[in-house]
């Protein structure tokens, strides 16, 4: 089983551990500690970091797998960890904003589920690698949304539709409602912060950036401390100002108009003017157009001020409600990657996938391997037919025990050059040819796997790509 380590620059950070493909084992050691840097492996003794999802404002973030939950529940084990050159105060406001997402998907992520719901928040100090200081890493573990971000599902695809634009619109307004209600503004409502799961529900992440401001659910406000993504925050919040639900009604609109033009919110405002200019680069319904465009004004006070008011107004328009539904391309791509959160939650996959190096390798090494072996048979049985039979089964075998990664990297290495060795060296284990003709034929026939093998992976890439 591969396990990432999570320490921030280990060198190595992929770990392999055959003894974790069995269950058991899997569920009761103690520990696992990074082969390269020593880190312990298994956070909080329980949750087993397999890959880097990618890397955030204040930290990265894996998926991992809950050890002690039936199943090994999939998560998302985010760890805090400043970019940057950051002074102390820097560095204490910036964990205090991780803390705060630990504090707030306490508080609502369990009564929402277009929130991802907080699993655990603790903190792990280690032996430092190069020296002998220790190092203390913060985690916050929370529910796995098994699907892409608008960000994502939008750079490989041409604009949002209308009515997919408006679902979106409706859905997130729906969780701002409620979000609100309690008090707290997002403050970076943006498409790479709404997940779409691979059912077509969508989510609201990344609430390391909000402000909780009062218990009151109306007519509050707070003053913002700078977190903001250019394009998306309102004049009071770039100015550090007060924020109000309106900011992130505000930020929800430039998000609609982005899916909408697939444009940075740039390139839709005129800073001459300082309007917002984007019904040049799409035509939607003149109602919905100016519902987007109340929520863009610049002053907080004139735009609606609260998701329900939009909401009231949408439904004055009279558009139907659309019906959720999972993006085509996204969850065809989705489909050939993760497995259906419904679906019973199965253990790990025995082995990890192979990357396309190493896959490229294997057929090198299958193909070489093959015509020694064909080669071999054919100078000692003199038949044809049980030449290719038992070459077929060899070969099979050692796909196979690659599969399983029963071999690999510098085995297939080792066996080929013994292999090659005794056929090379050996006159009668090449009695039909020469030996230069040994050479050519083996390293031809890994050569053309490695093309068969590149056609067939293109093949497939393309067809998950359209399906
Ligand atoms: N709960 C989750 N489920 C699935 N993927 C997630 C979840 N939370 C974050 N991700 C994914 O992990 C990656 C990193 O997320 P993270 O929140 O750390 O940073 P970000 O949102 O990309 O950046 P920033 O924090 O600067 O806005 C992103 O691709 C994000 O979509």
């Amino acid at each position: 089983m591969e396990v990432y380590c999570t320490r921030p620059r280990c060198p190595r950070p992929k770990n392999y551990f055959t003894d974790l493909d069995d269950n058991i084992t899997l569920k009761t050691i103690q520990q696992k500690y990074c082969t390269t840097c020593g880190m312990p492996l298994l956070l909080d003794g329980r949750y087993v970091p397999l890959k880097l999802l990618g890397r955030g404002g204040f930290g990265a973030a894996f998926l991992a797998r809950d050890r002690r939950i039936p199943g090994m529940r999939q998560c998302v084990v985010k760890q805090f960890q400043p970019a940057g050159n950051l002074t102390s105060i820097q560095l204490q406001l910036a964990q205090q904003l991780f803390e705060r997402e630990a504090d707030v998907l306490a508080q609502i992520g369990n009564q929402n589920e277009q929130i991802p719901d907080l699993f655990a928040y603790f903190e792990i100090t280690v032996k430092s690698w190069q020296s002998e200081q220790p190092e203390q890493f913060f985690y916050l573990v929370q529910e796995f949304i098994d699907g892409q971000n608008l960000e994502e599902e939008l750079a490989p695809r041409g604009t949002f539709t209308e009515e997919e634009a408006l679902e979106v619109l409706r859905e997130i307004l729906k969780v701002l409602k409620f979000v609100h209600n309690q008090g707290i503004i997002h403050r970076d409502i943006k498409p790479s912060n709404i997940m779409r799961d691979r059912l077509g529900k969508l989510y609201l992440l990344d609430f390391g950036a909000v402000k909780q401001v009062t218990n009151a659910p109306t007519g509050f406000g707070g003053s913002s401390t700078g977190i903001y993504s250019m394009g998306f925050a309102p004049p009071e919040q770039m100015s550090g100002g007060q924020v109000y639900p309106s900011t992130d009604l505000y930020a929800l609109a430039v998000t609609i108009l982005t899916l909408l033009t697939k444009k940075e919110a740039i390139q839709l405002f005129d800073g001459y003017s300082n309007q917002w200019q984007w019904r040049m680069h799409v035509s939607i319904n003149s109602g919905l157009a100016d519902i987007l465009d109340r929520m863009l004004l610049p002053a907080a006070n004139q735009r609606f001020q609260s998701a329900q008011e939009v909401i009231s107004a949408l439904d004055s328009l009279s558009i139907p409600p659309t019906q959720l539904h999972p993006h085509k391309a996204s969850v065809a791509k989705l489909s050939s990657q993760t497995q259906p959160p419904q679906a019973p939650i199965v253990p790990p996959p025995a082995k990890p996938a192979f990357s396309t190096i190493e896959l490229l390798g294997g057929a090198a090494f299958s193909g070489f391997e093959g015509a020694l072996i064909a080669i071999a048979l054919l100078s000692l049985l003199k038949s044809p037919i049980i030449t290719l039979t038992v070459s077929a089964v060899i070969l099979g075998m050692l796909i196979f025990a690659q599969t399983r990664r029963w071999i690999e990297k510098l085995d297939l290495l080792i066996i080929a050059v013994i292999t090659f060795a005794l056929i090379y060296f050996v006159p009668f284990l090449h009695a039909f040819i020469s030996s230069g003709q040994v050479i050519i034929l083996s390293v031809a026939a890994g050569l053309i796997a490695i093309a068969v093998t590149a056609i067939f992976r293109l093949i497939y890439k393309l067809l998950s790509l359209i399906f």
